[in-house]
Order: structure tokens, then sequence, then C-alpha cells
């Protein structure tokens, strides 16, 4: 079972979508930036390392998505926990991805999500953002 953590970044009102790598696993498809949780960290501490990572920004990191965690994919089963994250920085290196688009509420379902992060949309989509807004 593989464990993820990612980060629904909430900034002016929008939200952070990377496009992964075409040569990964789900290559071409959207997600939240985020990654594996490693043996040694909780899911929060994860997306707090990812983030620094990719974007090269400090986060606070929000309450879990109350979202389905669990999927089984193509490539096996799949733990997965979403955070509401504010940055506390704004570096916004976006080196991960093959491509980052800030969306709208209403752009959201402009890309092509992972699967196991559909769920995880639905919910942004029908969520007031301002509290999580800085
Ligand atoms: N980050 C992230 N991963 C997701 C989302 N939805 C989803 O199904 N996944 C899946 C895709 C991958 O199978 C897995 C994340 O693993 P990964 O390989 O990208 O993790 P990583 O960044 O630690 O990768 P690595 O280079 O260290 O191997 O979770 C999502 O919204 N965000």
């Amino acid at each position: 079972m593989l464990k993820v953590a990612a980060s629904v970044i909430v900034k002016d009102g929008k939200i952070l979508a990377a496009r992964r790598k075409a040569e990964r696993i789900g290559g071409g498809y959207w997600e939240f930036p985020g990654g594996k949780v490693e043996a040694n960290e909780t899911p929060k501490q994860a997306c707090q390392r990812e983030v620094l990572e990719e974007l090269g920004d400090e986060a606070e990191i929000l309450e879990r998505l109350k979202v389905k965690r669990h999927y089984q994919t193509p490539y096996g089963s799949l733990e997965i926990d979403f955070f509401w994250t504010r940055l506390k920085t704004f570096n916004l290196k976006h080196v991960a991805a093959s491509e980052y688009r800030w969306l709208t509420k209403e752009e959201l379902w402009d890309v092509d999500w992972l699967e196991a992060s559909k769920p995880a949309v639905s919910l942004i989509a029908q969520t007031n953002l301002e509290k999580y807004d800085e």
C-alpha cells in the first residue's frame, strides 16, 4: 500500500494544479502537489517537505479534506490524504511537474485529474475558499 499526501494550495481564490511529467506513472494527468509519505514522517510533514521541494516555499498545512482515502489504481492500492494548505512564502519555483496552473473553482474541471484526486476536486468546487486564503 502506497501512502501519499497532497496539498490543496489556495491563493487569491485559486488552486494550484500540477501536471505529471509524461514519463511518470499517471503521466500527463493533473494532480495536487505532493508525493509519497516517507517512513519517518507524518502526512502533514510530507506535504510540507514536498511543497518546499516543488515550489521552494514554506507551507502551513491546515486540515485534511474529508474525502475518501483508499483507492485501487492500475499501479496498486493507494492511501492518500489531501490537506488545505496556505503558503507562507511565494517563491513558486514550480520545478517538479511538466506544467502548473492556478485554477479558479470554475476552471477546476478544465484539466484531466488523476482518478484518485477527483473526489477532492469535487469537494473543493463546493467549498468557500475564503477561510483557507490568506
Ligand atoms: N502528489 C499527488 N499524487 C497523487 C495524486 N492523486 C494520485 O492518484 N496520486 C498518486 C500518483 C502516484 O501514484 C502517487 C504519488 O507518488 P509519486 O511517485 O508522485 O511520489 P513522489 O513525488 O514521492 O515520487 P518520487 O519521485 O519520490 O518517486 O500518488 C495527487 O493529487 N497528488
